[in-house]
């Protein structure tokens, strides 16, 4: 259980142990899915195998239905895998863990509390005494810009604002790693790209390891460290890219532009489609 008694004073030092332990948090090897059906069997993901460092920020891009979000579900520990395991931090993953946190796209906050009363609820859960409690869910309604909205409920919120608490709401608790299934799907393109800056300064600051599911190759490279490409389902890795644009990044970077230009050329390859440029040239 993290020790939340150090989680402000020690923001720091929580993102500089991050950042100079190179350890292995999550380990994905030959991890496989086939959904058992009555009458016929999906099979959603072949073998698939990932090392993640701490700290790392890794998007994972592929048509609908390649398995991207079974993958997040089996290393949430909400979903077992047909074949493989999942190790976070040296131990097999057998079930949901308060140290892997999975976002949706659908905040899904809690309409009859406020934002602060949202926040707070997991350190609730977990017996953080009130004082304390009060302070580490200042520090993150702080951290997502919603500082003067304490006392708003969910319904009289943006989808930008009503993210901003999810992810304050995951953070509050200290876990090691994000785990986010495509978070900005549903909001507007402006709101969607202040969200990329405000997730990239968010991971910059926590040290947070991040999995970010995506359709979006601009997202992802707005974003990751390293962008994984699946092929359409059965899913399985065909690229990982690295991704060492300077941050924070600007979307009008043409680096950012020309990079997700030619991983989306690859995906379309993967797809069986023939990028334009190569069947002109
Ligand atoms: N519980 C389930 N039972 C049966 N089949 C499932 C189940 N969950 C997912 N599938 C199937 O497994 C495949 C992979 O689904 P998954 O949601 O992981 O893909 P995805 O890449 O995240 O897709 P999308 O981008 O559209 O969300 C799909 O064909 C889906 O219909």
């Amino acid at each position: 259980m993290p020790h939340h008694s150090t989680v402000i004073e020690n923001q720091n030092s929580i993102k500089d142990e991050h950042r100079t332990h190179n350890g292995i948090p999550l380990r994905i090897t030959d991890v496989s899915k086939i959904y058992r059906g009555r009458t016929q069997d999906v099979e959603a993901l072949l073998p698939v195998s990932l090392d993640v460092e701490a700290g790392e920020f890794v998007c994972f891009v592929g048509p609908s239905g390649c398995g991207k979000s079974t993958l997040l579900s089996i290393v949430a520990g909400l979903e077992t895998a047909s074949g493989g395991e999942v190790q976070a931090n040296g131990q097999i993953v057998s079930g949901p863990s308060s140290d892997r946190v999975l976002l949706f796209q659908e905040a899904a906050l809690f309409p009859w509390l406020d934002v602060r009363g949202n926040i707070e609820f997991g350190l609730r859960q977990i017996g953080v005494p009130r004082q304390q409690r009060a302070a580490i869910t200042q520090h993150f309604i702080n951290l997502v810009h919603l500082t003067g909205f304490e006392k708003s409920y969910i319904h009289h919120l943006s989808g930008g604002m009503r993210q901003r608490v999810a992810i304050a709401r995951a953070l509050a608790t200290n876990p090691s790693v994000l785990l986010m299934d495509e978070p900005f799907g549903a909001l507007d393109a402006l709101t969607r790209d202040r969200m990329y800056a405000e997730l990239e300064a968010i991971w910059s600051s926590t040290g947070k390891t991040i999995l970010f599911v995506t359709h979006n190759v601009y997202e992802a490279v707005a974003l990751g460290g390293r962008v994984v490409v699946f092929s359409p389902r059965p899913g399985e890795i065909v690229r990982d890219f690295r991704i060492d644009l300077p941050r924070p990044r600007s979307l009008e970077d043409h680096r950012l532009v020309d990079l997700s230009a030619e991983i989306l050329s690859v995906l379309k390859e993967a797809m069986g489609e023939v990028p334009q440029e190569v069947s002109n040239g």
